[in-house]
C-alpha cells in the first residue's frame, strides 16, 4: 500500500517522571505502546501531555523512569539511531522560511543517509510519497514559511514519515487540520501500522483512531484502556468538569461524546 518500509517498535514508558518550575509535572508515568499500536493521550490543558511526549522523544530527559524503544533506553542510543526508529511531531510549527516544502520532508530521510551520495533515487521516491501521502505533492516547491498553518502541519507529518519511524509520536497532529484533513491523518497513521503515540484533544476522533487511550490529568495516569473502557460520563465529569453524554455511533457503534453543558 504505502513505499514506507514499516517495522513498528515498542514503545515503553517506565514510571516517568519529571520536574518544571520546581513542581512535578509527570509523576510516576508508565504507560506501553505494543508495535502497531495506536495510544491516544488526552487530558485537560496543562495535564502534561506535550511533556510526557516531550520525554518520549528525547527532547527532555525525564528526572526519574525511562523511555525505552524495543527495550533500550533512548539515552542511551546514538541520536542517528534513535531518528532512524523514532520520528516525532512537536507542537511548535518551526519557521523554516528559506526552506520549501520538499526541503522540509527531505529533512527526514538525514539519519537514514550513508555517507556521500547514498541512495540518492531512493530517498526522492520517500520524499515524494511522503508528499503525496498528506496530499501536499502540488505545493512541494512553495517556501515552507509561506503555507497556511495546516499545509504546514501535514508537511511536518509528512517530514516524520519519511523518517520511516517504527515509532511516531504526534503532539496535537489535528492541529490547524480541517475536518477532512483530521480524519485523512489520523486514518493514514492508522493504515502504517507504526506504533503511534499521540497527543489529541478531540475525544471522538482519539475513539475513532486510537487502539487504546490513556487519561492524563495532573501528570498522573488517570484511566488507560480501550475508548469503550475509558470514555464514561463520570470520567468525563470528573476530568474535564462538564456533563456530557456517551453513545454509540450509529454507524460503527463507537463511542462518542455529545456535550450537554
Ligand atoms: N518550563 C516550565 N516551567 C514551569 N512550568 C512548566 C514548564 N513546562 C511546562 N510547565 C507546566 O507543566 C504543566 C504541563 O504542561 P504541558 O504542556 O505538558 O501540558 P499539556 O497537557 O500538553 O497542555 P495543553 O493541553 O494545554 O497543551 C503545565 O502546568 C505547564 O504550565
Amino acid at each position: 500500500m504505502s513505499h514506507h518500509e514499516v517495522r513498528p517498535a515498542e514503545l515503553e514508558l517506565r514510571d516517568v517522571s519529571r520536574t518544571a518550575g520546581g513542581r512535578e509535572v509527570l509523576s510516576g508515568v508508565s504507560l506501553t505502546a505494543a508495535p502497531g499500536e495506536v495510544v491516544g493521550v488526552v487530558g485537560p490543558n496543562g495535564a502534561g501531555k506535550s511533556t510526557l511526549l516531550r520525554t518520549a522523544y528525547r527532547y527532555l530527559r525525564p528526572a526519574s523512569g525511562q523511555v525505552l524503544v524495543d527495550g533500550t533506553d533512548v539515552f542511551r542510543m546514538p541520536r542517528r539511531v534513535l531518528a532512524r526508529r523514532l520520528a516525532a511531531l512537536p507542537q511548535e510549527l518551526p519557521a523554516e522560511f528559506e526552506l520549501t516544502a520538499y526541503d522540509v520532508v527531505e529533512m527526514g530521510r538525514a539519519p537514514h543517509r550513508r555517507g556521500l551520495g547514498g541512495d540518492r533515487l531512493g530517498d526522492e521516491r520517500i520524499v515524494t510519497v511522503s508528499l503525496e501521502m498528506v496530499e501536499m505533492a502540488e505545493l512541494a516547491r512553495r517556501p515552507f514559511g509561506q503555507l497556511s498553518g495546516g499545509e504546514k502541519q501535514r508537511v511536518l507529518i509528512a517530514r516524520a514519515l519519511a523518517q520511516e519511524p517504527g515509532v511516531l509520536i504526534l503532539d496535537e497532529p489535528t492541529n490547524h487540520l480541517d475536518m477532512r484533513h483530521q480524519f485523512d491523518v489520523l486514518a493514514l497513521v492508522r493504515r502504517l501500522g507504526v506504533t503511534t503515540l499521540a497527543a489529541l484533544h478531540d475525544l471522538n476522533l482519539a475513539a475513532r483512531f486510537c487502539d487504546r487511550m490513556c487519561v492524563l490529568v495532573a501528570g498522573g495516569v488517570a484511566a488507560i484502556g480501550t475508548p469503550a473502557e475509558v470514555l464514561t460520563e463520570s470520567l468525563l465529569s470528573e476530568v474535564y468538569g462538564v456533563h456530557a453524554e456517551v453513545g454509540a455511533h450509529p454507524r460503527t457503534g463507537i463511542p462518542t461524546v455529545f456535550f450537554g453543558n
